[in-house]
């Protein structure tokens, strides 16, 4: 064996094992040139077996035979644009007379097999012209998120797609959403994520969580209130409302001050406030909603419908006051009582998880996309953390965020600490800091579980 041969067989060797163990290394090693040069090569036989050619037109047909030169070949899209990613390739074409976006879409599937590519989708950029997004691998599978994102305000990389881009939780584009899914689906890892994506913003956080506290008390220090009972989110939610009043009427001041003034802008909500006027905005973390909804007696009834109407009035006339609500569970339907259909009306953006039957994934995406309620409840069990996220567009991508460990969210809720906003409404329910040993009074709990083990 020659020198060159024992290179050749030990690079074959290192790519394959890197496609198998490191497929995104392998990508950014060997792939992404590979699969240009597939791409280029293959690119006017595929477009022609994939029924994505048109015919000559008559013109060129008739130049062809009167100089007589071999006829013209059918034509495909015109490359505008081959750009190679982190995580596969984006093709920008331009169409041909006669053809539309739908065909590239209904031809995605064959596309993906014939340039042996991962998975491939298109959207209509402008009229003609179609960006073909393919990706090299499996990008859900180990997520990585790009070192460099979008950092505008209120915009959280959450998530990466299946088509390798960003998914982004933009509270100012979709005010208020819900998050639902089974246990142990990876809704909590999903709001870990938000709230890790958040602390550096300024923004404040509010969290209300009835699994006693244990996802997001942890997360305390960059929390500007938090409740771990029904009573305290009853509270809770009233200074919020409250609070949304006094936001309003500050609104009504500025425009008092303004509509006077010829060509000064007036406020409609808090982002066209003056920056040293603005209030901060306020993000509100529901975990585990059901056990808001629930009551056993008379005296709890009344608690639930007054949260339940704080809520819808937060998500009815929260988003020019900049609060907006952010609501997770397993279930989230008319059988939680009145005041929830209509709760669920104004929770536009929608993350669905695994869930466990087609009602659960009727209640995420019944009213927005039959599509969607399809590819939710076809997310194998296995796939902890895979979700579908949509909007009231009817659009949706099947998304998943990166495995956060609880750790790592505290480091980075600690390390923002700082940035926590004092809200004067909200001062009495502002988290203690973590740091006590466990109540004495769960210690036997502690003893009879280690007895049993
Ligand atoms: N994005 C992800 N990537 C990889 N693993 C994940 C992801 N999300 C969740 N998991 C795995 O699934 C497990 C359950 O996730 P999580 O606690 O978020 O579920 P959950 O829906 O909140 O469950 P429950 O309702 O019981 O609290 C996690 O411990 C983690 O190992």
């Amino acid at each position: 064996m020659t020198r060159f041969t024992v290179v050749l067989v030990l690079v074959v060797a290192a790519a394959g094992l890197l496609r198998w163990r490191r497929p995104a290394w392998y990508w950014l090693t060997f792939g992404v040139t590979l699969a240009v040069l597939r791409v280029l090569a293959r690119y006017r036989t595929v477009m022609d077996a994939c029924g994505l050619t048109v015919p000559p037109a008559r013109w060129r047909l008739a130049l062809a035979r009167a100089a007589n030169r071999p006829i013209p070949e059918a034509r495909p899209p015109r490359i505008l644009r081959l750009r190679p990613t982190r995580t596969g390739l984006v093709l920008r074409l331009k169409l041909r007379p006669g053809q539309d976006a739908f065909d590239i879409a209904a031809a995605s599937d064959r596309l993906r097999h014939s340039f042996s590519m991962y998975g491939v989708t298109s959207r209509e950029l402008r009229s003609g012209v179609v960006e073909v997004r393919m990706t090299g691998y499996d990008v859900l599978k180990r997520v990585q998120m790009p070192a460099e994102t979008d950092s505008r305000p209120m915009r959280v990389p959450v998530a990466l797609r299946e088509d390798g881009s960003v998914h982004y939780r933009d509270y100012r584009a979709v005010p208020h959403a819900l998050t639902l899914g089974a246990t142990e689906s990876g809704k909590s890892v999903y709001q870990r994520n938000l709230v890790a994506g958040l602390a550096s913003m300024d923004v404040a956080l509010v969290g209300i969580d009835c699994k006693q506290g244990v996802e997001l008390f942890p997360l305390g220090r960059r929390f500007s209130a938090l409740a771990d009972d029904p009573d305290t989110a009853a509270e809770v939610l009233d200074a919020l409302v409250e609070r949304m009043g006094r936001v309003y009427q500050l609104i009504r001041s500025q425009q008092r001050i303004t509509s006077d003034v010829p060509d000064a802008e007036i406020a409609a909500d808090i982002w066209d406030l003056p920056d040293d006027l603005r209030p901060v905005p306020v993000v509100v973390l529901v975990d585990e909603v059901a056990e808001l909804a629930l009551y056993a007696n008379k005296e709890e009834e009344k608690r639930r419908d007054r949260i339940i109407t704080a809520l819808v009035r937060l998500a009815q006339l929260g988003r020019a006051a900049g609060i907006y609500l952010e609501i997770c569970g397993q279930r989230f339907g008319s059988e939680l009582g009145k005041g929830i259909t209509m709760l669920r009306a104004q929770l536009t953006g929608r993350t669905a998880h695994r869930v466990n039957d087609e009602t659960s994934a009727n209640m995420a995406f019944g009213d927005i996309s039959p599509d969607a309620v399809l590819a939710a409840i076809q997310i194998p069990a296995e796939l902890r953390g895979i979700a579908i996220a949509g909007d009231s567009s009817g659009g949706w991508h099947r998304i998943r965020a990166p495995h956060t460990s609880l750790r790592q969210a505290v480091n980075i809720c600690n390390r923002h600490a700082d940035r926590t906003p004092d809200l004067p409404e909200l001062a009495p329910f502002r988290p203690a800091l973590p740091g006590s040993a466990p109540d004495s009074a769960l210690m036997p709990l502690v003893k009879a579980s280690s007895a049993t083990a």
